[in-house]
């Protein structure tokens, strides 16, 4: 990884600002604003709907109907093309995993290009992913939930990605692999990755995460920072209605 100290420590290297979205004629952001400082591990908190994937995908550009601000590393990426942003050093990690079910884990791992310096090497990677070297030749379809989320983070690491966006990588998975999950996402933050993470299952986030953003109706209505967790633990349960 580039040193993470190389840029001025106060600039946050993400940060979104009175961000508006549309699917067609329907408005799902209304003024989303928050800030990923380099090196934390930040989730999007909230409903079914809220708003929190469609903020990551306004972030990829794959939204084509936004406006606001979206600065990455202090660079104002709203008007850029879609292409572009990853070169910016940002990857995302869809919900939907987008893992080719034809290739194997080994293609599959290496098919994202390198686009920035600085990435991890394979070697890193498979260090980082143990069960992956196992199944290193198994395809796509042959693999559990937990090994395809476990594939969908590794193969961007290599890609020179500072920034990670991680869709809801919890989802659908055991609790003993959401612990490795974690494990895993701790290791990326030690590693110098910074990590975006959209969350419903709040005791992965809160294990995880320095600070939480709660998203509601397209819009960041509470922020807390990782003491402030358990002393505020019954208005989050209420704003996530758990
Ligand atoms: N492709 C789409 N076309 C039209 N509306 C969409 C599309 N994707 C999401 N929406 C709508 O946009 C709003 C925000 O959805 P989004 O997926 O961003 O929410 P979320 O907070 O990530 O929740 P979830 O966990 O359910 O994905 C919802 O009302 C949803 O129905």
């Amino acid at each position: 990884m580039a040193n993470p100290s190389a840029s001025a420590p106060t600039l946050p290297l993400l940060a979104v600002a009175d961000l508006h979205g549309w699917y067609g004629e329907s408005h799902v952001l209304h003024g989303m604003a928050f800030e990923v400082p380099r090196g934390e591990i930040v989730t999007l908190l909230g409903r079914n709907g809220a708003g929190k994937s469609t903020t990551l995908k306004a972030i990829m550009g794959a939204l084509p109907q936004r406006k606001g601000s979206i600065r990455i590393d202090g660079r104002e990426t709203i008007g850029l093309a879609a292409h572009k942003v990853p070169r910016l050093g940002v990857a995302w990690c869809p919900e939907e995993r987008g893992i080719f079910s034809s290739l194997s884990v080994a293609e599959n791992l290496t098919l994202p290009p390198v686009i920035k310096p600085g990435g991890l090497s394979l070697a890193e990677v498979e260090a980082l992913f143990p069960r992956l070297v196992e199944r290193r030749a198994s395809q796509g379809t042959k693999l559990s939930g937990g090994e395809q989320q476990m594939l969908a983070i590794a193969r961007i690491l290599r890609t020179g990605a500072e920034v990670l966006l991680l869709d809801e990588p919890t989802e659908g998975l055991a609790p003993v692999i959401v612990s490795q999950i974690a494990d895993i996402v701790l290791a990326l933050k030690t590693r110098g990755f910074t990590v975006l993470l959209v969350e419903q299952n709040f005791s992965f986030a809160s294990r995880v995460a320095d600070r939480h953003y709660v998203v509601e109706h397209g819009r960041v209505i509470d922020t807390l920072l990782r003491d402030e967790v358990t002393p505020r633990r019954a208005k989050l349960k209420e704003y996530l209605g758990v």
